[in-house]
């Protein structure tokens, strides 16, 4: 592998583990852009309580769950709001050393619940530069949160990749290249869900802080 062309990233981590306050495991990777796959990010009670806190959230405002007002995303997506919740505080602690980023550039971590037919189609998580947004999107980790029966894999068609979701494991991505096209491989999105239910917490990293 010739890798001295390769642009500068943000993940930093090499080899096969990254040693935080548990040993997240790198299981694959694509390496421009890069696309990681980590074993070990949650345990099984945090990812219960991250759904947990959602579907609360979602039973006590009627108003709450935010539905996606178009065909493009068609789950339902609840940001945690939980600066006191020890287990939160814990997981962006970790998150913090995966993406190597500082979390105070992190937006609110965002659950989203898909139900058989839901779906994400293909899309960036950056804003695009028509839009005008100055402080834009830099990097995700997609987080599973259960084991998902059939569908609903997050799919990389320009990189003709696709993760199937275990819970507890979870995908890193970056798009912010100085060669745009790289950035513009990053686009991604989750399949149908087939059969039972399928819970992500996506956490998305700007380039300056928000919080
Ligand atoms: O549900 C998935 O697999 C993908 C989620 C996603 O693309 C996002 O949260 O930005
Ligand atoms: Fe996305």
């Amino acid at each position: 592998m010739i890798a001295e062309n390769r642009e500068q990233t943000i993940f930093n981590h090499r080899g096969k583990k990254i040693v935080a306050d548990r040993d997240i495991e790198i299981i694959a990777k694509v390496d421009e852009p890069l696309v990681v796959v980590l074993g070990n990010m949650l345990s099984d009670e945090e990812c219960d309580e991250l759904i947990r806190l959602s579907t609360d959230k979602m039973k006590r405002s009627k108003i709450g769950t935010v539905h996606a007002e178009n065909e493009i995303r068609t789950s339902s997506g609840m940001f945690i709001e939980e600066p006191d919740n020890l287990i939160i505080t814990r997981i962006e602690k970790r998150i913090e050393a995966v993406m190597n980023i500082p979390i105070e550039h992190g937006e609110r971590l965002q659950v989203l619940r898909y139900l058989p037919g839901q779906e994400y189609k293909a899309h960036h998580d950056f804003f695009s530069a028509a839009s005008n947004v100055t402080n834009n999107r830099i990097s995700t980790l997609v987080m599973y949160l259960n084991d998902v029966e059939q569908g609903g894999e997050t799919f990389f068609p320009h990189l003709k990749l696709s993760v199937t979701p275990q819970k507890g494991m979870a995908v890193y991505f970056e798009y912010f290249y100085n060669d745009p096209l790289l950035n513009d491989l990053t686009l991604h999105g989750g399949a149908p869900l087939e059969i039972g239910e399928k819970f992500v917490a996506t956490q998305w990293m700007r380039k300056q802080r928000v919080r």
